[in-house]
């Protein structure tokens, strides 16, 4: 049997009249790769502060590396790591010090504590930088420190919440490299939440959250088939006459979306051929795209993936986090 590295039943959380965790069921494999993904107020904050022992739930059980999130509040945090997108980094201190301070939080003996650091700045590209202050490093570079950071004690799962927020395209392609890598060289499970559709698309598995729901859990491919057809837009001579067309000969519902004539197919690759031989209308150009992520999200969620904004929710996040440290 795959051994869980998450595992929750009928979890819920109130805060007063507000449900925002609304008695979930999740399970996540040691050494998958995990997303979840929501709006905002979906109710994703309020689940991994109860799975990261930020906050207790008001009903329910987690369980996380084998240890209960209520009971065992120590051993969890001695096994997960977690790295939020605001940076709680000491821009004055060296990178080096920076980990060390994390270290001797979390009690790592002195020796093991050099050994782990060399590891760690090794695998996020860090080394020859480590005596440098943070303050002279690039966003990308502050946020690979982090990631290292919270590897240091050798976690079983790592939490990332919206680990590339903020950063440009080559800076955020480059940090997904780390964390590939990191999956290559550790025995680790990952939990990320991200806003972003080709992030998720590094995910083995995604839960996506709705009103306090997961309202599906699945892989991406899976996901993307499970909303079905392709999406077919044509540019014809006659548009309106096309629409009809496609009605009578084809059975099709289509409509103009930005100058288009627009319509679903569960095959669209084969379903174009017909199209020019049948139609009997000229077509100037026809594209066919396939369900992505965003659709899927608008789907389940009724809202784009891009529609979703960071609120102060993770920062709150953090700094309790870092509160709870001290
Ligand atoms: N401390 C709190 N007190 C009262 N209500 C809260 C608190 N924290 C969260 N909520 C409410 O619970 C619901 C879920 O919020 P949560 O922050 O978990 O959502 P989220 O999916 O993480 O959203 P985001 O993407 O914006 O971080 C929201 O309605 C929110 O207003």
């Amino acid at each position: 049997m795959v051994n869980q590295a998450v595992h929750v039943r009928g979890l819920e959380k109130s805060y007063g009249d507000v449900r925002a965790v609304g008695g979930i069921d999740l399970d996540v494999a040691e050494g998958e790769m995990f997303g979840f993904l929501g709006p905002n107020g979906a109710g994703k904050s309020t689940a991994i502060k109860i799975l990261c022992t930020i906050t207790d739930a008001t009903a329910g059980t987690a369980v996380v590396a084998g240890h209960d999130v209520r009971t065992e509040r120590a051993e969890v945090r001695r096994n997960i790591g977690v790295v939020f997108q605001e940076s709680t980094l000491d821009a004055y201190l060296t990178a080096e010090q920076n980990l060390r301070f994390h270290g001797e939080l979390y009690g790592l003996p002195r020796r093991l504590l050099r050994e782990r650091m060399d590891e760690v700045l090794e695998l996020v590209g860090l080394t020859d930088r480590r005596h440098d202050p943070v303050l002279k490093f690039s966003g990308g570079m502050r946020r690979r420190l982090e990631i290292g950071r919270g590897l240091l004690h050798a976690p079983r799962v790592l939490f990332l919440d919206e680990p590339t927020i903020g950063l440009d395209p080559q800076t955020r392609a480059s940090i997904w490299e780390y964390i590939a890598l990191l999956r290559q060289r550790q025995d680790i499970t990952i939990f990320v939440t991200t806003h972003y559709m080709d992030e998720a698309e590094h995910c083995d598995r995604i839960a996506i959250m709705n009103r306090g729901e997961i309202v599906v859990t699945d892989t991406p491919d899976a996901l993307k088939s499970s909303v079905g057809a392709d999406r077919v837009r044509v540019r014809t001579e006659d548009d309106p006459a096309a629409i009809a067309v496609l009605r009578e000969r084809f059975g099709l519902d289509a409509a103009i979306h930005d100058g288009m004539v627009t319509f679903a197919v569960a095959d669209g690759a084969q379903f174009v051929p017909r199209l020019f031989g049948e139609l009997g209308i000229g077509i100037d150009t026809v594209t066919v795209t396939r369900p992505s992520l965003d659709d899927v999200f608008m789907a389940y969620t009724g809202r784009t993936m891009g529609d979703t904004e960071k609120g102060d929710g993770a920062s709150a996040l953090a700094r309790m986090m870092m509160a709870g440290r001290r």
